[in-house]
């Protein structure tokens, strides 16, 4: 009898085999938030007009914010962001993306032929949709994002959401799709951070005061839901513990502050200018909402909050890198995505 076919056996067959080709290998993309291409203001005005009329960052209403933003900030930010780049520029490009490029290859050599990884940057270059069509031609099916955000925000960690989804939502074919929204009391985390500071205090002393500085956002968006501030002080808190240090040696705070409204509070600049001013000699300052160094630990915690602390009568400043590509941490990264390899279980 006659069967209705669309295709014949060995049409369908090879299609299988094509479609099957990679089923065992899963595709691990890992994110962060993008840099200008390079520190010249053209190159920022594109970086900035992108990532500042993403709504899950700046929360405005949308005609007047428009307005605002090209009215009058992609007029002057370019500029002068350009020239505080150019300070922290490297050889071979953005710090950010040259560390976070590094993380990449790591993360695959730790995690070996199971895993192909993959970077995808939320604004700018190389993007997210790009990571995943590669995914697709390589005809890998299973997909982890890990954002490189420890603690979960709506700007970040959120917007990374819909750069996967807004690019999916074209697939026929959706991927098995993993998103590790946030591990920001994830042990291996905690543990690379803790040694990475512990090997400071080794070699350099307690300092009078450990600050614990993360990237601020509107305190509106705390208030509208967000967890990230209640993620940053779990973070601090576990650290501590970690660390075994009193709670009024340890401080956390906010930076890069950005617009008029209130943001998370205390602010990192006025916190280092009060301790200082409070008789505070000596500071050290981590970033662990930040996976790697960028314009926002190297320019504003290395260079400008350490002449706010030491102008205001401080003696001792040193910036405790991020995790960037350490051993400690990529181990972290990997101990986070590992659960969903197909090999865990075996
Ligand atoms: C305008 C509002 C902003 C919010 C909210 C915000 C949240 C936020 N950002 C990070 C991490 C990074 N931010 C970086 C750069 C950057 N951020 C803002 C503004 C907001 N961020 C601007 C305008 C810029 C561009 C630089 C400048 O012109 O000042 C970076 C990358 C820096 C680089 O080296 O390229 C990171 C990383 C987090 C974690 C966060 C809230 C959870
Ligand atoms: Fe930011
Ligand atoms: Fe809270």
């Amino acid at each position: 009898m006659a069967r209705y076919s669309a295709l014949s056996d060995k049409n369908h067959d090879q299609l299988h085999s094509k479609l099957k080709q990679n089923a065992t290998r899963t595709g691990i993309l890992i994110t962060n938030l993008g840099t200008p291409d390079a520190p010249t203001p053209a190159a920022l005005r594109r970086y900035l007009a992108e990532f500042l009329a993403d709504p899950r960052v700046v929360e405005i209403p949308r005609l007047l914010w428009l307005c605002i933003l090209h009215g009058i900030i992609l007029r002057i930010r370019p500029r002068k962001s350009a020239a505080l780049y150019r300070q922290i520029w490297w050889e071979k490009g953005s710090p950010l993306l040259v560390i976070s490029s590094r993380q990449r290859e790591k993360l695959q050599q730790q995690l070996g032929d199971a895993a192909v990884v993959k970077l995808g940057m939320r604004y700018g270059n190389p993007a997210i949709a790009t990571a995943l069509r590669e995914f697709q031609a390589e005809g890998i099916d299973r997909v982890v994002v890990l954002p490189l955000y420890p603690q979960y925000g709506g700007p970040t960690t959120g917007a990374t959401f819909d750069a996967v989804a807004g690019e999916l939502r074209r697939w026929r074919r959706v991927p098995q799709l993993h998103f590790i929204n946030s591990y920001f009391d994830s042990p291996a985390y905690i543990d690379a951070l803790g040694k990475s500071i512990a090997t400071y205090i080794d070699s350099h002393g307690m300092p009078d005061r450990l600050l614990l500085s993360y990237h601020g956002m509107p305190k509106q968006f705390l208030l509208s839901g967000d967890p990230y501030y209640c993620h940053s002080l779990k973070t601090t808190r576990l650290l501590r513990e970690q660390l075994g240090l009193d709670e009024d040696r340890v401080i956390t705070c906010f930076q890069s502050r950005f617009g008029k409204a209130e943001w998370l509070q205390p602010y990192t600049d006025k916190t280092l200018e009060t301790l200082a001013q409070d008789g505070v000699k000596s500071v050290a300052i981590a970033c662990p909402a930040f996976s790697v160094d960028c314009l926002e630990t190297l320019e504003e915690i290395a260079i400008q909050n350490r002449e706010i602390f030491l102008d205001a009568g401080g003696s001792r400043y040193d910036y405790i890198p991020a995790l960037n590509d350490g051993d400690d941490h990529i181990a972290a990264l990997a101990a986070l995505v590992k659960p969903f390899l197909p090999s865990h279980h075996a």
